[in-house]
């Protein structure tokens, strides 16, 4: 397995955090973490130093102070990767909704030179979600069926927190660029990677909706997405994006 950094971003995870880094620890060690951790009052950055002192040389931690976003707290760990020698660089949520067992599933393509982002999709071959209440998974569903009629973009779940990229598309990208901040990041990197023209894969994966603390979708982070996909669909038009 080439050199892989998995992007955890949290805010308010003490609940999940050392369970999912210890259960990363358990792949090849040519898998490392970075945790992005904006502030938790509920002490996540300490349960990650801890975890950190066994695995003292996999394991990162970036602090930083109050809730920054989504988007902002990946553009970070982007940034983290890129100045260091990964091949391939993973998103994954720090609740356990996304299962890191599959992390192996969604580096090999990437590893192999198959694809340059492997997205860990919901949405194909049916819907793989477990336990989301039913309003939510409509929000989600919905919102992909609206995101590709706009933006045209061939992709059955937009919003995908769980992939891999390849180095050569952040580094093609210019991260200064991205600015969405909410789950819309998810959105635009999906965007913008495939209006540069590189290859995308979705390989199926289970969701689980988190079962410890809490989810911090809002009305704000659901408006952003709602305008963000109409913004890119123009910026693209005019060739400004
Ligand atoms: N550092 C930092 N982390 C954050 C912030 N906001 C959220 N996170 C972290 O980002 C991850 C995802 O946030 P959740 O709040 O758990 O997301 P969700 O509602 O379960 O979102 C699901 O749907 C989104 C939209 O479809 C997906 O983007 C996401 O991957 C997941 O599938 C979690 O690890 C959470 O702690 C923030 O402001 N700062």
């Amino acid at each position: 397995m080439p050199p892989t950094l998995v992007l955890v971003p949290t805010y308010n995870e003490a609940a999940t955090i050392e369970v999912l880094l210890t259960r990363i620890m358990e792949l090849p060690d040519a898998v490392h973490v970075l945790v992005i951790d904006d502030g938790s009052p509920d002490g996540t950055a300490d349960l990650v130093r801890k975890v950190k002192t066994v695995h003292p040389n996999r394991i990162f931690l970036l602090e930083r102070s109050g809730k920054q976003g989504l988007g902002s707290a990946y553009r970070a760990g982007f940034r983290f990767a890129l100045e260091r020698d990964y091949t391939c660089i993973c998103e994954i949520d720090a609740d356990l909704s996304h299962d890191p067992d599959d992390l192996p599933r969604l580096i090999e393509p990437v590893a192999a030179d198959k694809t340059d982002l492997a997205i860990g999709s919901r949405y194909i071959g049916g819907v793989r979600v477990i336990d989301w209440p039913l309003p939510r998974l409509v929000l989600s569903y919905g919102a992909g069926m609206y995101t590709r009629a706009i933006t045209r973009m061939p992709i059955k779940d937009v919003t995908a927190g769980f992939k891999c990229f390849h180095r050569r598309v952040p580094t093609h990208l210019d991260l200064d660029r991205v600015r969405s901040n909410g789950y819309a990041f998810q959105v635009e990197m999906h965007f913008r990677t495939w209006r540069a023209g590189f290859r995308i894969q979705e390989v199926p994966v289970i969701f689980t909706e988190r079962s410890e603390g809490q989810s911090k979708m809002s009305k704000a982070i659901v408006r952003e997405a709602a305008w963000k996909v109409w913004e890119l669909r123009l910026r693209d038009w005019v060739g400004r994006l």
